[in-house]
């Protein structure tokens, strides 16, 4: 088995194309990410941080180039294949958390899991684990609007990590948090991903914490760069 489990070559994403408002977001991304690497992906705003992460996570399609899970390309296949391999090795994680705000955060990590077979107390339990790692076990029964920020952002990395995904995508994950706020879910996604193995790119302003990731990629007219 190869040890990339996601790779980006020669993404291209163009948005408004043939129009006179077309523009080029992606003009040749490239970008290997192996198990266990936390990696940072920094760049100005309106840069396609966004877009890059909703290609990498099978949300978008590029306009060229391949997105590749484990060596298999996923690029061009059929929304069904997609969806399934987003499903199966794919968490995402956003801004705000996307809980569902009706059900308490253990409900919120178990369901996903459940929607793909597994049993209400083996989803709870995993679930309950998963709370732990990140500190937050203790508001298991609380729904989101009952949490803070920081803990809300951290059940959603649980929800995220629910399925065993092999790679973890994140969004600007703590755009909207204190800096104090910011370390702790930070602290939480690098003891996951530890844990876990489990590759992450993650979008981020906050070049502290970039610095603390295993090493960063700049997003820099359309293209990946060290760095
Ligand atoms: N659906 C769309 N149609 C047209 N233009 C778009 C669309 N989505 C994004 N853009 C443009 O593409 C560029 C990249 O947007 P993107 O959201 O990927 O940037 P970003 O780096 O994530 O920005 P931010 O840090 O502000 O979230 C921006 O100029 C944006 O206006």
């Amino acid at each position: 088995m190869s040890d990339v489990v996601l790779t980006l070559e020669g993404v291209e994403k163009f948005y408004n194309k043939g129009l006179a408002n077309e523009i080029c977001v992606l003009s040749g991304a490239d970008l290997a990410l192996k198990p266990g690497e936390l990696v940072a992906l920094v760049a100005p705003s309106g840069a396609g941080k966004s877009t890059l992460l909703h290609i990498a996570g099978l949300l978008d399609e590029a306009d060229s180039g391949s997105v590749d899970i484990d060596g298999k390309t996923l690029s061009g296949k059929s929304d069904r294949r997609r969806t399934r391999a987003r499903r199966e090795d794919i968490g995402f994680v956003y801004q705000f958390h996307h809980l569902l705000p009706e059900f308490s955060a253990l409900e919120n990590i178990a369901l996903p899991q459940m929607a793909n077979g597994v049993s209400k107390s083996d989803a709870e339990t995993r679930g309950r684990e998963l709370l732990e790692t990140v500190g937050v076990a203790h508001r298991a029964k609380h729904r989101p609007a009952e949490l803070s920020g920081g803990e809300q952002q951290r059940v959603a990395f649980c929800r995220a990590l629910a399925n065993k995904p092999r790679i973890l995508l994140a969004d600007e994950p703590t755009g909207n948090l204190d800096p104090a706020t910011s370390d702790q879910v930070f602290d939480a996604l690098m003891k996951l991903v530890r844990e876990t193995g489990l590759a992450a790119l993650v979008a981020t302003h906050n070049m502290e914490l970039a610095a603390r990731m295993d090493r960063v990629v700049r997003l820099e007219n359309g293209v990946l760069v060290d760095g």
